[in-house]
């Protein structure tokens, strides 16, 4: 990476551009099925990411502080309550010691939204109000997304009415794993709608799809019915994301920029929680989609508790120690 691009790296004031929302398109079957995804190419471009990274030592902390701006900082625990959120929302506004910001010359640092379950999003839209940080809301009868539809998108609409700038949904993995395409674009189409402003992410629960063939499907037509944001995965899965799965939907994110002009955020979410592994992510999206996936409008890690371990690399980086694992609890 150049100087230049380290430091537009490190610019937290996101986003400088207004992208047009993906408005969707009809269902274009033939596009879908054509999908591939070579499981062995797949798998070793993923197994050479780790070894390939480029992060060089004096830009590592530009790139940490990227990765806090994507942020999506998440709780969807059975006993969240408002103080919980409360304490999040907090961590949201302020990610890092402030000295530590200072030092880097990032004050005003933020996560790119907190995400949390329908009956947290009005405390957390108290505890944001002047921050600009958005309130994400799992919708949809999440995780598994069984309960009936017409209550799925209720829910949605629910949670906009409380305060959510953002959706995620979960798709119906049945559409995928019984070949029932229209029925994953018109259930899609129907969660869109019922969001109207507020942006929709999809999430696809990759690890419950079968295939990569699946995934890339899966992926094309969330976003031809209008998904802003693709996301991996709802963390309750028993495999979350991964690299492979990433690279499928990347490239089909990719391959639907080319074909429309309108790009679709991604989300990889569940099991990250390693600062390293963070860079990781942000190098594919560099190398698969380029710079202007680096910005926290088209790109989101799904995280409880990454943040914990960037603030401990951050304090390493700054002070040269390490503090201990229990100071950075939080996020
Ligand atoms: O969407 C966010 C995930 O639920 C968070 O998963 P995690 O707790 O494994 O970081």
């Amino acid at each position: 990476m150049t100087t230049t691009e380290a430091t537009a790296l490190g610019t937290h004031h996101l986003p400088q551009t207004i992208e047009p929302r993906n408005p969707g398109m009809a269902l274009d079957l033939d596009w879908v099925m054509q999908a591939r995804a070579n499981r062995s190419a797949i798998e070793r471009r993923a197994a050479s990411l780790p070894a390939r990274r480029s992060v060089k030592k004096d830009n590592q902390a530009a790139w940490l502080c990227r990765a806090i701006s994507c942020i999506d900082l998440t709780t969807l625990a059975g006993d969240d309550t408002a103080g919980r959120v409360a304490r999040l929302c907090a961590k949201a506004r302020q990610p890092v010691r402030a000295d530590l910001l200072a030092a880097l010359g990032m004050e005003g640092l933020t996560v790119g939204a907190v995400c949390v379950y329908h009956d947290m999003v009005e405390p957390a839209v108290a505890a944001l109000q002047g921050s600009g940080i958005p309130v994400a809301a799992v919708s949809t009868g999440f995780p598994a997304g069984l309960s009936p539809f017409h209550l799925r998108v209720a829910e949605i609409e629910e949670s906009v009415k409380a305060g959510a700038a953002e959706i995620d949904i979960v798709i119906s993995r049945r559409h995928v794993l019984t070949g029932n395409w229209q029925g994953l674009y018109d259930e899609m189409r129907a969660f869109r709608a019922a969001c109207g402003d507020a942006h929709v992410k999809a999430i696809l629960a990759t690890g419950e799809l079968g295939t990569l063939q699946n995934v890339a499907r899966a992926s094309l037509i969330c976003m031809m019915a209008g998904a802003d944001f693709i996301k991996t995965s709802t963390g309750k899965e028993s495999v979350n994301a991964t690299l492979p799965v990433s690279l499928v939907m990347i490239r089909a994110i990719r391959d639907y920029y080319d074909r429309t002009g309108y790009r679709v955020g991604y989300k990889p979410a569940g099991g990250i929680s390693k600062a390293k592994d963070a860079l990781v992510y942000l190098s594919l999206m560099k190398e698969e989609l380029g710079d202007r996936w680096l910005r926290n409008d088209m790109f989101r890690f799904g995280a409880s508790s990454l943040l914990g371990d960037i603030e401990r690399q951050l304090e390493h980086q700054v002070t040269g120690a390490y503090s201990a694992n229990w100071r950075h609890a939080m996020g």
